[in-house]
């Protein structure tokens, strides 16, 4: 059993839980399904802004304990002055550390779109994520089948969220494309061995056809590697680790994105 099977099997125990101490009925009553989302599509394809997706993650699998003092409310608002396009906050408390409080304080926080990352497995979870005030969910391919992966975004699109799906690899990629996901994400790190390697953007890049938004995800620790993605058509750049594993998460976007800026 790798980790990401670990992780799901986890999750489907964990959501079994959550739907008898929070049921649905509940959280529909929650405000923000009265509210539109904040499309993350329409932020990342804003020529004036970085492309940035600022990450909140506080420990994961692959590196264990990154930060354990950083507070959401000052990190989060500190990546938007840094100039980031839309957050991203792990949600997941057993292995990344996160909650839903932590979004829903992203969320009061911010006026842009809000990423919930988390490992979606149910249609419960994205009632969930509308009723913290995220704006997106994510779908990672490798951890559902393609007809569960396709309903489920097609379920969080009648709530009115934008789908983020993620691959690693070809064949995850041409199983899920489908119309109704908005951004497609390629995860440099290997869910199953924790390789990372920004070549795989790069040789996904031309298979991803052009109605979807293109994101890299993970392991990019410098301005140049985003200079050097653009070329290949991606839009969206999400980085956790080289902000949040210094003491201070914002202070370091802020010079990450200026460089960025006055690079390209
Ligand atoms: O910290 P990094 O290497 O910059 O990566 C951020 C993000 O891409 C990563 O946290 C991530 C990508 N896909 C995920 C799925 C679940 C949990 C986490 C992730």
């Amino acid at each position: 059993m790798d980790i990401l099977d670990k992780i799901i099997a986890h999750k489907i125990k964990e959501v079994e839980d959550r739907k008898s101490l929070f049921p649905e009925k509940l959280l529909e009553q929650s405000l923000y399904f009265d509210g539109q989302s904040v499309s993350l599509k329409k932020y990342l394809l804003r020529e004036d802004m970085s492309g940035i997706i600022a990450e909140f993650k506080r420990k994961s699998p692959s590196k264990g304990m990154i930060n354990s003092h950083a507070k959401v409310e000052k990190t989060t608002i500190g990546y938007m002055q840094a100039g980031a396009s839309a957050l991203s906050v792990l949600t997941d408390s057993e292995f990344f550390g996160g909650s839903s409080e932590d979004l829903s304080t992203a969320r009061k926080f911010n006026f842009c779109p809000v990423l919930r990352k988390d490992f979606i497995v149910d249609e419960y979870q994205i009632v969930e994520a509308k009723s913290i005030g995220a704006d997106a969910i994510l779908l990672i391919a490798a951890a559902l089948e393609p007809q569960k992966l396709k309903s489920l975004a097609a379920f969080a699109k009648r709530l009115g969220l934008e789908v983020l799906m993620e691959v690693h690899n070809k064949e995850e990629l041409d199983n899920n494309l489908n119309e109704h996901l908005d951004v497609v994400g390629v995860n440099n790190r290997n869910l199953k061995t924790f390789e990372v390697s920004t070549d795989i953007s790069k040789a996904l890049a031309s298979h991803i056809p052009d109605e979807f938004v293109r994101i890299s995800e993970s392991g990019i620790s410098n301005p140049e590697t985003i200079i050097d993605l653009k070329t290949y058509g991606y839009k969206g750049f999400l980085v956790g680790e080289t902000f949040m594993k210094t003491a201070r998460p914002e202070v370091t976007a802020r010079e990450f994105i200026k460089e960025l800026m006055v690079k390209s």
